[in-house]
C-alpha cells in the first residue's frame, strides 16, 4: 500500500463531542479507526480556550499512538506560547505546526509574517529541536515566503490551502489561487523544505493540487473530512480521500 499522506485532524470531533459532558463521540476511538483505515496520522490544534481540543486529548492521543501506533505520526498545531510549548515537551509529538493565532481567533487563516516574528519562532524551533520534534511553519501561499522559514531552521512548511478551498465554485478563481500554492510549494523545495498542506481541502480540490505539486508529503485534512464522513463514514472518508491523494 502506497505511503498515505493523509494525516486526519480531529477537532471537529471534539466540538461534538464538548456539547453535553460526556465521553461520546469518542476523539481516540475515531482516531483510531482514521489510522486502522490507512491515514498517517492524527492532527490536533488545541487552542488557549480548548473550544474543541483539550490537552487531556493531547495526552490520550499520544498514549494511543505510543501504544498501538508506533507507525503513525501525531502532529499538534498551535501558537508557540509557553503554555504550548510546554505541552508540546510533555506530548513529545511527531510534529508541531507553529501557527500566528491569536486567541481569539475563529480559526487559523494566515500564515507567519517571517520577518516581524523572528525571535519568538527560533527559540521555539530550537526547543522544539532538542525535544526531537520535527518543525513545520504555517506559511501563506506566497512564493517569497518559504526561504525566510528556511533560514529560521524549519524542516518544513504547511501551505496554508484556505483560499484555495474558498473558490470552490470559481474555477477562475481557483486556478489562479492554485499558482500561488504550486508556487509557494515549488519555492520551499527549492530550499530544502518539506512540504505539507492543509486548511479547507477536499477531495475535490486535492487532486489538481497534488497534479502540480506530487511532491506534496503531507496534508492534514479536519473540516471538509469530518463533513464527508458525516455521509460515509469515518473508515470510507480515510479511503476516499485517500483516493483523490492517488494512494488507493
Ligand atoms: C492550521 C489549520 O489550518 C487548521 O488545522 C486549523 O488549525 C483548524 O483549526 P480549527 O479546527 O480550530 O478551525
Ligand atoms: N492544518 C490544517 C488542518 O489540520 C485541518 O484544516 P481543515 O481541514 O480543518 O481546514
Amino acid at each position: 500500500m502506497t505511503a498515505s499522506r493523509l494525516s486526519v485532524n480531529v477537532n471537529a470531533i471534539a466540538m461534538l463531542r464538548n456539547r453535553r459532558d460526556l465521553p461520546w463521540p469518542s476523539v481516540t476511538g475515531l482516531a483510531a479507526m482514521a489510522m486502522d483505515a490507512g491515514a498517517k496520522g492524527i492532527t490536533v490544534h488545541p487552542r488557549p480556550d480548548e473550544r474543541h481540543i483539550r490537552k487531556t486529548d493531547v495526552f490520550d492521543l499520544a498514549e494511543l499512538l505510543e501504544e498501538r501506533y508506533a507507525n503513525k505520526e501525531l502532529c499538534l498545531e498551535g501558537y508557540p506560547s509557553p503554555d504550548f510549548l510546554k505541552l508540546v515537551e510533555e506530548a513529545r509529538p511527531d510534529q508541531v505546526l507553529f501557527v500566528p493565532d491569536d486567541p481569539e481567533q475563529t480559526t487559523s487563516d494566515h500564515g507567519w509574517q517571517f520577518d516581524k516574528d523572528t525571535s519568538l519562532l527560533s527559540e521555539a524551533i530550537a526547543a522544539s529541536k532538542d525535544w526531537a520534534v520535527t518543525v513545520s511553519l504555517f506559511c501563506d501561499p506566497d512564493p517569497a515566503a518559504p526561504e525566510h522559514a528556511a533560514k529560521l531552521g524549519a524542516e518544513r512548511i504547511e501551505i496554508y490551502t484556505g483560499p484555495y478551498g474558498a473558490c470552490h465554485d470559481d474555477p477562475a478563481l481557483a486556478a489562479q489561487e492554485l499558482d500561488k500554492v504550486v508556487a509557494t510549494a515549488e519555492a520551499a523545495r527549492s530550499h530544502g523544505l518539506g512540504v505539507n498542506a492543509g486548511h479547507d481541502l477536499t477531495v475535490d480540490n486535492i487532486p489538481a493540487l497534488l497534479a502540480r505539486a506530487p511532491f506534496i508529503r503531507e496534508m492534514s485534512i479536519g473540516h471538509g473530512f469530518t463533513a464527508d464522513a458525516l455521509i460515509h463514514g469515518f473508515a470510507d472518508t480515510v479511503k476516499r480521500f485517500r483516493q483523490a491523494m492517488g494512494e488507493v
